[in-house]
């Protein structure tokens, strides 16, 4: 018979499994009454043994009481923000201003490919395999805490999925509101008289700055990793979508549309290809964002003042309506 802190982990590590199944690879294996049932299974327990219930707990998604302000947080790593290019010659200078930096440069660079998806940028730091901090992107230098928030997002585990996880890892993404979601909020804001946001983006925004959880916790917001910043006490994967694979091993979720493009004309491939996948991928993108894959390389070609020189994001000509 296992103990009570047997049942309550085992418990917690089928939970933890369960949510990864379902919202960072898509392929559920228990239907959603299965799962409540397991998760009111575990609620019970601790609530009659609350010396037992830890922060990285599934039960332990919603803060207590919400916060009066959010205080700031600097980036040991600055968050930068990208250049952009607007047609393929724009492209095609961005590439030749970096073969010239390479000079030994093979003439087939690799490009990793990603949507740009158009939400907020977020840092989330993990210690020793557990969500601690969180922060919005601010002006690169300083941004706010927002670590109450973020826990209440279901594809963020607040537990990274590995036997032996890193001392400090910082995942960087992008939060974002699928369209449905921002479709219900708008109605129901309808419904109940209250202010409709203009797009998605504004409404993660508005979420994302509660200072009440409980309602972060409504909106139903996702997070799609697109980049690490600290990482101590692991040796990383030597290339970009290698790091990006590595994550998602871990429960981190990862845009599935991403995709290694080797050389220039595979890259507007790719480019033509998602600005196709546009209307129905059911959230807001506003370009691709294509970085040099290998990280040495990345290393060599460094930061203009403000934007890595080794990725550029590519952007659609602007659309007249917004979105849905
Ligand atoms: N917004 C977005 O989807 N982004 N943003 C980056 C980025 C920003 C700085 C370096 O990489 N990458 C992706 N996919």
């Amino acid at each position: 018979q296992p103990s009570l802190q047997q049942q309550i982990e085992e418990l917690r590590k089928t939970l933890r499994h369960h949510e990864y199944l379902y919202h960072v690879l898509d392929t559920p294996e228990i239907p959603d009454s299965e799962y409540d049932r397991l998760f009111h299974q575990l609620k019970a327990l601790e609530n009659s043994h609350p010396e037992f219930i830890t922060a990285d707990s599934p039960t332990q998604r919603v803060g207590a009481k919400p916060l009066t302000s959010f205080s700031q947080i600097k980036h040991e790593i600055p968050m930068l923000s990208l250049d952009n290019v607007f047609n393929d010659d724009e492209f095609m200078a961005f590439v030749k201003r970096i073969q010239d930096r390479l000079p030994f440069s093979t003439e087939n660079l690799t490009f990793c490919c990603e949507p740009k998806l158009d939400g907020l940028a977020v840092s989330i730091l993990y210690e020793n395999g557990k969500l601690v901090r969180a922060a919005t992107r601010g002006d690169g230098q300083t941004g706010e805490d927002i670590t109450a928030n973020v826990r209440t997002i279901r594809n963020i585990p607040l537990q990274l999925l590995t036997d032996n996880p890193p001392a400090r890892l910082e995942v960087r993404g992008e939060i974002f509101m699928p369209h449905q979601a921002f479709e219900n909020l708008n109605e129901m804001a309808l419904a109940k008289g209250e202010k409709t946001f203009a797009n998605p983006r504004n409404a993660a925004a508005g979420s994302l700055r509660q200072l009440d959880p409980k309602v972060t916790r409504q909106r139903h917001l996702m997070l799609n990793a697109y980049g690490i910043g600290i990482a101590e006490g692991v040796l990383l994967p030597d290339t970009h979508y290698d790091r990006l694979q590595w994550l998602h091993s871990m429960g981190i979720p990862v845009n599935k549309e991403i995709e290694l493009c080797g050389g220039i004309e595979q890259v507007l491939k790719f480019y033509r290809n998602i600005q196709e996948k546009r209307p129905h991928l059911g959230y807001d993108i506003d370009g691709t964002v294509l970085k040099v894959n290998d990280i040495a390389l990345q290393e060599k070609l460094g930061f203009i003042s403000k934007a890595p020189r080794w990725a550029i994001a590519y952007k659609f000509p602007a659309q007249e309506e917004l979105t849905v």
